[in-house]
């Protein structure tokens, strides 16, 4: 059995955590963290714990509601770092020093360069020594260094949803590097954020668009999309452009990226037909257990609660354009169930251990 401590376990994405967890055979959460809930039993803060955690015949359940939530967390083998940025990074530091491997959700590990790191977050780096031994933690990229990491830095939740969707593209070289996200985004995509603009009677039945001077996602698509067209022996000439804009839809969680970049023409100035980019993109992500190439546009709602990927690419003949529409569950694909996924790898687990929703319909 591995010990898992949950670090900052009121936000969505550590509550997120102790739902899917429940249901890992190998993981037990034995210490969790928070701020103004010291000292309060983890059924007292999640009543709905109160129902009791499933167990497999013979073995303790993976949660004991009745745990005590600390400022600090205990010694345990594995960490989830649920905090903010900034206050994560000085959380790992810590832990790392006593030997736990760390998980961290936010993004303090994601961008390889400090200097873009502070230009983006407008804080100094917490860690920057912690920086060259973090791994990305996408793992349909970067499986084999996961496995031998001690630091993963979980991906963001818009950045996964866009990087899986253009990264076949790329990898193929059949588009310019040149391209256009929008990005929508359910409301727990902002955490327990009290600002006004999450507020149920502002955001109900609204839709816009916010981050047009740049949003910090932005450099860490950047960075990945970059690397995987390297991977695959087509470095961009210059820097890849990217114009992401998310949006904030009326729902609890959810992701959809629609994508668009113009195609490549081929020797004889033909564009490649749309069965021929589904076929390169059931190739690429032929082994995943959690990217599904499927051939309609997909729904957030598909998602919902599950750790799956669903992406839908179309060329526009008229345009010369391909478009690619991607979507996932924020707290899941988008954060805890990829962290989970990253934990599976450093255990030499099965990638999909506990990950098993399906997502909820309707
Ligand atoms: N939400 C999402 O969809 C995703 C989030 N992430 C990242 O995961 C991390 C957690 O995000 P999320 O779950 O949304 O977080 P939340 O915004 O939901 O977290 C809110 C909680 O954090 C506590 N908190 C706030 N600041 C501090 C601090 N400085 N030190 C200790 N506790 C603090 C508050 O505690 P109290 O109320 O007790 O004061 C509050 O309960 C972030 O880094 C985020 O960027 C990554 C991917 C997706
Ligand atoms: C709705 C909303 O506000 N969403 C957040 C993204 C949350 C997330 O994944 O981001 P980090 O882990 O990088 O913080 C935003 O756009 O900033």
């Amino acid at each position: 059995m591995t010990t898992v401590s949950i670090v900052n376990v009121t936000s969505y994405t550590g509550s997120e955590l102790l739902r899917l967890l429940a249901q890992h055979p190998d993981f037990v959460v034995t210490s969790v963290t928070g701020r103004s809930t010291v000292g309060k039993r983890l059924e007292e803060v999640f009543p709905y714990l109160r129902a009791g955690i499933p167990t497999l015949e013979g073995q303790q359940p993976a949660i004991d509601p009745a745990l005590v939530i600390t400022e600090e967390p205990a010694q345990t083998d594995l960490a989830f770092v649920c905090l903010p940025h900034a206050a994560a990074g000085e959380a790992v530091i810590k832990l790392l020093q006593r030997g736990t491997k760390v998980v961290d959700l936010s993004a303090d590990f994601r961008l390889r360069d400090v200097v873009t790191y502070e230009e983006w977050y407008k804080h100094t780096h917490p860690a920057p020594a912690l920086l060259e031994n973090a791994v990305y933690g996408l793992c349909e990229t970067y499986r084999e260094q996961i496995r031998n990491a001690s630091l993963v830095a979980n991906p963001g939740c818009h950045t996964t949803t866009s990087i899986l969707a253009l990264s076949p593209a790329f990898a193929a070289d059949i588009i310019r590097p040149d391209v256009i996200i929008d990005s929508k985004t359910g409301i727990s995509g902002g955490g327990r954020n009290p600002s006004a603009a999450y507020h149920f009677p502002e955001a109900d039945e609204d839709v816009s668009a916010y981050g047009l001077s740049g949003h910090r996602h932005m450099p860490e698509i950047a960075q990945e999309l970059t690397a995987v067209a390297a991977a695959h022996g087509h470095p961009f000439e210059k820097a890849l452009r990217i114009t992401f804009v998310p949006h904030l839809m009326p729902m609890t969680r959810g992701i959809l990226a629609t994508c668009y970049a113009d195609l490549k023409e081929g020797e004889n100035g033909a564009l490649p037909a749309t069965t021929e980019i589904r076929a390169l993109y059931e190739q690429y992500y032929a082994n995943e257990p959690f990217v599904h190439v499927v051939d309609q546009p997909p729904h957030t709602k598909w998602t919902y609660g599950s750790n799956h990927c669903f992406i839908y690419p179309i060329v526009d003949q008229r345009a010369k354009r391909l478009i690619v529409v991607s979507c996932l569950d924020n707290l899941v694909k988008g954060a805890s169930g990829q962290a989970i996924q990253n934990a599976n790898l450093l255990y030499g687990l099965p990638e999909t251990t506990g990950l098993s929703s399906l997502g909820v319909h309707p």
